[in-house]
């Protein structure tokens, strides 16, 4: 596929966005692109929302799996750009676009050249929640595959087109949603000391939760806690009964996420008492820290210096990829993309450089061909 080919699809799919396992306009606009390759060695099976595309070997004696996450956010677009996402409510503001785009970019030039091993692209469903990772791992689809390595790539916005990123051991941290439910008893604003006010007992929990990690957590060690969104009260006058926190939890081992749970069901007991109410709390979704392997960094250091592709050693991230539930089973690594946003991810005004496109799609298509 050459450069506007490719930046046709990649606005296509920017203009769709759809949440986790509600990715139908992506999954139809993937089969009909796939399709338009035109390639008997091409095989695509329907996983829920996502695909499964198995490229043919010529002479296989493993299989290379390359896997690209297809959702987009619950978030508004602010970019102004001409193919702006149609879906109101919702954008790729993490780069998924981009991701997918790359991953038909590289199985374009994969199917036209086969290798001798096979390679499969997994369009998996659900990244930023509730997870697509590991029901894919679990089906029996995907098992019979049986997978010698996997790998993936990120979009860093922070990067110059250009420069890829990556490192042995951690990069992406283990994460786990965080949802929690406070039921008091509400009532008159001008009666405060016969209701209780959920606002109050939520507001102060949220910043005394930030204590966890200043007190409890090893200053050598890190963790992360963010609500990222509350939701209390009906109008100005009510005290209100109810409040929600939603949040995320990030750490670097998994040992420490569990001493920040413990911790966090302490204080909910504290607040019980102290505020006479009742909490309760949900961990949502859980992913598995991404642990790269050292060889296939060092190898895919070696490519990438070898097409003139800048490569950077990155620092492990508190951002989180359910990617770490393939590498906990299958040997592999994960890569930073390059792509000069101004904004970063997750922001409604993200726009990264198309330019980044193409480096993406050379670094993926060298690394199927030349690892092993
Ligand atoms: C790369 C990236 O931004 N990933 C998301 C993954 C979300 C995990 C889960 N929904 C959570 O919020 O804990 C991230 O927010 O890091």
């Amino acid at each position: 596929m050459n450069k506007e080919q490719l930046i046709k699809i990649r606005r296509d799919l920017h203009k769709i966005p759809e949440t986790g396992f509600k990715e139908h306009k992506t999954q139809e606009y993937l089969i009909k692109t796939i399709e338009q390759l035109n390639h008997t060695n091409v095989h695509v099976t329907k996983w829920k929302t996502g695909l499964f595309v198995f490229v043919e070997g010529v002479n296989p004696k493993r299989t290379i799996g390359y896997r690209t996450d297809i959702d987009g956010l619950p978030i508004v677009e602010e970019t102004g750009l001409p193919f702006a996402s149609v879906h109101k409510e919702y954008m790729h503001a993490c780069g998924h676009d981009f991701h997918m785009t790359i991953a038909l970019g590289a199985l374009s030039d994969i199917a036209s050249k086969p290798i001798d091993d096979n390679v499969l692209f997994i369009f998996q469903p659900a990244e930023e929640g509730p997870g697509g990772a590991e029901p894919i791992l679990r089906s029996e689809t995907f098992k019979q595959w049986n997978l010698d390595m996997i790998f993936a790539l990120h979009i860093a916005p922070e990067l110059p087109v250009g420069t890829v990123s990556s490192r042995e051991g951690i990069l992406f941290a283990n994460t786990s949603e965080l949802f929690i439910d406070f039921i008091g008893k509400g009532g008159h604003a001008a009666y405060p000391h016969l209701t209780k006010d959920m606002i109050v007992t939520a507001s102060s929990f949220v910043t005394q939760l930030q204590q966890i990690i200043s007190r409890k957590v090893d200053p050598l060690d890190s963790g992360v806690i963010t609500i990222g969104k509350m939701t209390a009260g009906t109008v100005q006058n009510i005290i209100a009964e109810k409040a929600r926190l939603e949040g995320t939890i990030r750490t670097l081992r998994p040992e420490t996420m569990s001493i920040i749970k413990a911790e966090l069901e302490r204080y909910i007991k504290g607040f019980q008492y102290t505020y006479d109410c009742n909490i309760t709390v949900d961990y949502g979704s859980m992913y598995y820290q991404v642990y790269n392997d050292g060889h296939c960094v060092d190898k895919f250091r070696k490519i990438m210096d070898s097409i003139g592709v800048n490569y950077l050693e990155a620092n492990a991230a508190m951002t989180g990829e359910d990617f770490g539930y393939f590498l906990k089973d299958i040997p592999g690594f994960m890569f930073w993309l390059g792509v000069d946003s101004e904004y970063g991810l997750h922001n409604s005004h993200l726009n990264p450089n198309e330019d980044a496109i193409a480096v993406g799609v050379e670094a993926v298509t060298k690394t199927i061909r030349r690892m092993n």
